[in-house]
């Protein structure tokens, strides 16, 4: 589980050789980004209670790219962001019936409602249907062969008469 901070925790990062910024909910370490930032190093150094840049970050525009390195920053998520979680919240999934491989990130981790579940169910479905298809078809083979058979049968006798 990723660490929570507090919005005053994190207006303590605020020097050159310690910067930490919130982007939606997300606490991120840009101490190594302050020089390379496009947009300038200044926008990461703000006062305590200007720590939240989500909405600066989203005015600019950023690329897709840009939205990607995120990631590469980040260090937890703000106590606002969990707060945020507990208003969705409905339950907790037995961890048993989680299939092997959906584990993801805690970086990465899907809000409630998010759509992998289901992705894997439609690529089972998908994959039930072309069995099906597969099946039926074998089962529909003696049909064809009788019904080919038969019309050449019946043909050649025609041809016999
Ligand atoms: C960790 C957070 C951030 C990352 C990884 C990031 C990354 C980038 C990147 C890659 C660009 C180049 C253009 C693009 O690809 O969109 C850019 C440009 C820019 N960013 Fe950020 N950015 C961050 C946060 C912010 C914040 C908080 C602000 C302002 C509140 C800001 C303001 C700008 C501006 C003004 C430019 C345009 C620079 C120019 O083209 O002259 N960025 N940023």
């Amino acid at each position: 589980m990723a660490k929570i901070y507090t919005f005053e925790e994190v207006g303590k990062y605020n020097q050159k050789d310690d910067c930490w910024i919130i982007i939606h909910g997300k606490v991120y370490d840009v101490t190594s980004f302050l020089y390379d930032h496009p947009g300038g190093g200044d926008v990461f150094l703000v006062a305590p209670d200007e720590k939240d840049a989500s909405v600066g970050f989203d005015e600019v525009g950023h690329s897709e790219a840009a939205i990607e390195m995120l990631e590469t920053y980040f260090v937890g998520h703000s106590e606002a962001a969990i707060e945020m979680l507990e208003t969705y919240f409905v339950g907790n999934v037995d961890g048993d019936t989680i299939p092997s491989g959906t584990v993801v990130e805690d970086n990465h981790t899907p809000p409630p409602g998010a759509y992998a579940p289901q992705s894997t169910n439609l690529s089972s479905n998908d994959g039930f249907n072309l069995k099906l298809l597969v099946a039926l078809l074998i089962l529909a083979l003696p049909f064809f062969l009788q019904y080919y058979y038969g019309k050449g049968n019946s043909k050649s006798h025609n041809g016999d008469n």
